[in-house]
């Protein structure tokens, strides 16, 4: 597994390293300004209620790279990938994607940055009245006007990559819950996105549907480069994929910097939860 962390390690980067549990405390206030990073959370503050679950956390994500959120429960790792696709809004703090803080922009244009992103839920997110070819066209037929011989060559190659040109005709309800996330998988790549986000790909799969899972994660981010983000709490998934690692604990970042540092870390609660320990700071609360 560690062998697999550093090949991926040597893989270009078009942004310098985190400089392993630094980089992330981001504290010049030069908004608007990408700074090498298509990705940046600056100072996010977010409560539900009186439930604080965004305390001041502040991330450049790598531009080419893979990078895994890691945390606890309940920690606000969907809360953040909502923030960064613009479906929440801070109440304090920027989210800046392309150097663009996308609360200070016109609805139009964050739609337009929108279309930017790819993302996978975790169900897949299909339409169960689509069949999954129709599913994975879908983003095509709304966002483009593209004639459907077109429409099909993209449709056909990125349903090939992810194995499931049998299943074109099948309905999601038909489907396994892996060949649903590779479904899903297809439709966030159709547009092309210079991001993927991943909410917790692994959850409701088996370890080896989960591995074969980061194997086409890593293949497919491989062939199309693109900066991905996969959030998760399965140490193993993340040992595998992960070119950067974040650990969020209460709404904050506990460490982020290369995966073999954040698996070297000396802090308490990193080296915890990597380990999957009982005894530490992280307790059933
Ligand atoms: N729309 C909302 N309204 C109220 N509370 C919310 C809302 N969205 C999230 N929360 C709360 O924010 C906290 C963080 O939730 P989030 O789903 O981001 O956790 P997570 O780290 O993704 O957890 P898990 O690993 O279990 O999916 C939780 O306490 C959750 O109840």
């Amino acid at each position: 597994m560690m062998e697999k962390i550093f090949a991926r390690g040597e893989r270009p980067v078009t942004a310098p390293a985190p400089d392993g549990g630094h980089r992330h405390r981001a504290d010049n206030g030069s908004h608007g300004d990408a700074d090498g990073h298509s990705m940046q959370v600056r100072n996010l503050h977010k409560a539900f209620g009186d439930s604080a679950v965004m305390k001041g956390l502040s991330l450049d994500f790598v531009d080419e790279a893979i990078t895994t959120i890691l945390g606890p429960s309940g920690t606000g790792k969907s809360v953040l990938i909502k923030h960064l696709v613009g479906l929440l809004e801070p109440d304090q703090g920027e989210v800046l994607v392309f150097g663009r803080n996308i609360w200070g922009i016109s609805e139009n244009e964050r739609y337009e940055i929108r279309k930017k992103f790819g993302v996978l839920f975790q169900d897949g997110a299909l339409f169960g009245s689509m069949n999954i070819y129709d599913n994975v066209a879908f983003p095509l037929r709304k966002h483009t006007d593209r004639a459907e011989d077109e429409i099909e060559h993209t449709v056909m190659s990125h349903i090939k990559e992810v194995g499931l040109e049998e299943a074109i005709d099948k309905y999601p309800g038909e489907l396994s819950g892996g060949m649903r996330k590779r479904a899903g998988f297809a439709r966030a790549l159709v547009m092309k996105p210079q991001i993927v986000l991943f909410d917790e790909p692994d959850s409701g799969l088996d370890p080896v549907r989960t591995s074969l899972l980061c194997d086409l994660i890593l293949d497919i981010h491989r062939e199309h480069g693109g900066t991905y983000l996969v959030v998760t709490h399965d140490i193993e998934s993340a040992k595998k994929v992960s070119d950067y690692i974040g650990v969020l604990w209460k709404g904050n970042v506990v460490h982020y910097g290369d995966a073999s540092s954040a698996f070297g870390s000396d802090d308490p609660f990193v080296r915890q939860f990597l380990s999957g320990a009982s005894a530490g700071p992280l307790g059933m609360d």
